[in-house]
């Protein structure tokens, strides 16, 4: 297959490793869009223009590529939500190829495993929220965000089967071009009841400094683990201030206690000082709302519905 008349609309689901090649300029770093902790993202250019971003797995990814994969395509790609990052095409091949391997060249196999998602072209909403144009992000823009990301852990969470994300952080949260927020990278992710709660049978991996503490200490998952994540990313959102996503437990608690002493009405009003009184209760409930969610008892944290009905509760403009 070349990418001759290939469109964003008549996109294969399962594409070869060559076409993703073409598009990708052979994995240019021209196109590297940016490396996670699974692997290289590139821009993959259609030949009518259309854009599809390009994650190549690494062999050393620290949940095995055919486990992200199965993740991605057998439970991701069938959600369709407009605040979750929609996977396009996918690719999974074995070929043999030369190698060498300490001094002598013999045949192996190497498998690629590559996902496409739809291209987001204002990246993660870390970069926007601290990178450098981060304080053009005004409240109502940043309101819109809270508001798209928590719709979006409603429809995972309320599934007949839910989706557990348990890897949210700023990110693995992307923004298309009218900052609408789309959750991204389901690496970590499970399907499972509601009320259940599991113990977790793989080593606990991914960005401590977002993690519930009884998922990180003791491997305990349920929908409450997504919730302390998303308390952070919320609080992260309104304080404009940064938690850290890499370091121990304790950075996160002093971030929480931090939020909570000094971001009373009148820190809300010096640091939106143009914003409307309403806007003002938006920001006070946003940074309750975080707040609840991190409680080190899962069982105070609220549930996504709550989450939900409490934003919609707010006076909106
Ligand atoms: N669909 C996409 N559209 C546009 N850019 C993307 C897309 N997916 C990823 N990127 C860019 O590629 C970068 C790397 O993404 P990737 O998911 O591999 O890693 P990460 O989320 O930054 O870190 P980790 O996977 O370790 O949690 C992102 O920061 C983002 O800028």
């Amino acid at each position: 297959m070349t990418s001759g008349g290939i469109t964003l609309q008549n996109l294969p689901k399962e594409l070869p490793v060559d076409f993703l090649k073409e598009i990708t300029k052979n994995f240019s770093n021209e196109l590297l869009l940016g490396t996670g902790a699974f692997g290289s993202v590139y821009k993959g250019i259609l030949n009518d223009g259309g854009v599809v971003a390009v994650k190549r797995l690494a062999e050393n990814s620290p949940v095995p590529r055919d486990k992200i994969f199965a993740n991605e395509v057998q439970n991701i790609m069938a959600l369709e939500h407009d605040n979750i990052v929609k996977l396009v095409a996918y690719c999974r091949e074995a070929n043999n190829r030369l190698v060498q391997s300490n001094g002598r060249h013999i045949i192996a196999e190497i498998t690629e495993t590559l996902l496409c998602y739809e291209y987001l072209p204002k990246g993660s909403l870390d970069q926007n929220l601290f990178g450098t144009s981060a304080s053009s992000i005004d409240w109502n823009e940043r309101f819109k965000i809270i508001k798209g990301i928590c719709e979006a852990i409603h429809f995972l969470h309320t599934l007949s089967s839910p989706v557990l994300h348990l890897g949210l952080k700023p990110q693995n949260i992307l923004l298309d071009g009218n900052m609408t927020p789309k959750i991204a990278d389901f690496g970590f992710s499970r399907i499972f009841g509601q009320e259940q709660t599991r113990m977790n049978t793989r080593s606990v991996v991914g960005s401590v400094g977002y993690m519930a503490p009884e998922y990180l200490y003791n491997g305990e998952i349920s929908a409450r683990s997504d919730i302390y994540s998303l308390g952070l990313i919320i609080m992260e959102i309104s304080t404009k201030e940064k938690n850290s996503p890499s370091t121990d437990q304790k950075h996160a608690r002093n971030y929480v206690d931090g939020v909570k002493k000094i971001w009373t009405p009148e820190k809300i009003m010096s640091e939106y000082p143009d914003i409307e009184d309403h806007c003002t209760d938006q920001v006070e409930e946003c940074i309750n709302i975080g707040l609840q969610c991190v409680e080190i008892d899962q069982h105070k944290r609220p549930t996504i519905q709550k989450i939900v009905n409490m934003i919609n509760k707010l006076p909106m403009n």
